[in-house]
């Protein structure tokens, strides 16, 4: 256990190492270091165009329903992830986050670190890397977070103005979205359409902003280390810069970006949930030398519900020839094991199941 004024003194010493970055520094702090091998230790990456990497179009929901959920049954059975295009978010709306991402960013240090926090039971927190003190290896990124749901949170004027009015926006069209992907996911489980719904998996929305520094050695470290995520499914916008990968058929799969497409990974509680019929999906991040990347995140999470709901693999799913996988859990149980267990690379269901 660290003492609160050594993690004071670590994250201060964290900051001007980062203000050090912006400084031009050639080499990198060695808290970023990845062990040697980490960028190796599967087969070489594999760019999207020799892979079928599932794009959905919801422009074709006009013609048959059947059809999509077909598309994201599959996606969700082989990747435990895909694209999305046509999904309704305006591109202005997504545009606009993104923005509100680089102007938080280029806030003044007091600004941000009056912040710096990595509690989430706060409204509005920034850091650098919210398990630092039990991960092996920093993450060459910073990070802002908030829940935005349940609707008693946050109280908006809790939230910089740098990126308040974007992020109560772009809740809106998210909250919209997802509540579409989980009714397509309910049906692509062969379930009535309201079943996740009903399960709580909307109950909670943690939003999250993320900047990728441009980084001196970008052999040297990751963006963001190899995990799968903390929720039932996470919603990502990423910007065109790339570098974004996901773990396929044991290989790396960039995932090239798309000009207005959103990512949807399948996240640790729904494969829980469905008995590991739908996976969620392992990814990272590649750091770069040039241009600073942005990306941001959605996650459905039940986290900040104050009545924690008890999530098991979900009875209609289950039979004789199915039996459950995995032991029932509260999301605010899973949260905790997840971040002291770290983004070393391991999957944390794996402590869950029977
Ligand atoms: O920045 C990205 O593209 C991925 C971020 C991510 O995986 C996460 O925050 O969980
Ligand atoms: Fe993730």
């Amino acid at each position: 256990m660290v003492a609160k004024d050594s993690i004071e003194l670590d994250c201060k010493s964290l900051e001007e190492e980062k203000t050090a970055v912006d400084a031009q520094i050639t080499e990198i702090p060695s808290i970023f270091r990845i062990p040697q091998g980490t960028l190796s230790d599967k087969k070489p990456s594999v760019s999207s165009s020799s892979l079928a990497i599932p794009i959905i179009d919801f422009a074709d929901l006009a013609a048959s329903r059947e059809f999509v959920v077909e598309k994201v049954k599959d996606a969700s059975e082989k990747w435990g992830f895909f694209q999305v295009i046509n999904h309704g978010v305006p591109l202005s709306v997504l545009e606009e986050i993104k923005d509100a991402v680089v102007r938080f960013h280029d806030e003044d240090p007091e600004v941000k670190n009056s912040y710096f926090s990595r509690d989430f039971s706060k409204t509005f927190i920034y850091h650098n890397n919210f398990e630092l003190y039990s991960s092996k290896n920093g993450n060459w990124r910073d990070s802002f977070a908030a829940y935005m749901v349940p609707p008693d949170r946050p109280n908006p004027e809790d939230l910089p103005v740098a990126c308040r009015d974007a992020m109560i926006e772009y809740a809106k069209h998210v909250m919209s979205l997802g509540g579409l992907l989980f009714e397509l996911l309910s049906e692509a489980l062969g379930l009535n359409s309201e079943m996740l719904k009903s399960k709580g998996c909307m109950k909670g929305l943690l939003m999250a902003g993320h900047y990728y520094p441009p980084c001196p050695q970008p052999d040297l470290t990751l963006g963001v280390s190899k995990h799968s995520d903390n929720s039932f499914i996470t919603i990502l916008l990423q910007d065109q810069i790339g570098g974004l990968q996901v773990l396929h058929q044991d290989c790396w799969v960039d995932v090239s970006p798309i000009p207005g497409a959103l990512v949807i990974y399948i996240g640790d509680h729904l494969q829980l949930m469905t008995n590991d019929k739908f996976k969620s999906v392992e990814h990272r991040v590649l750091a770069n030398r040039d241009r600073p990347r942005v990306s941001f995140g959605c996650f459905y999470s039940s986290q900040m519900n104050p009545n924690p709901t008890v999530y098991g693999p979900i009875k209609e799913l289950l039979s004789e020839e199915n039996p459950p996988k995995y032991r029932e859990m509260t999301i605010q149980e899973y949260t905790k094991g997840y971040i002291e267990k770290r983004l070393d690379g391991t999957s944390h269901l794996s402590c869950y199941r029977i």
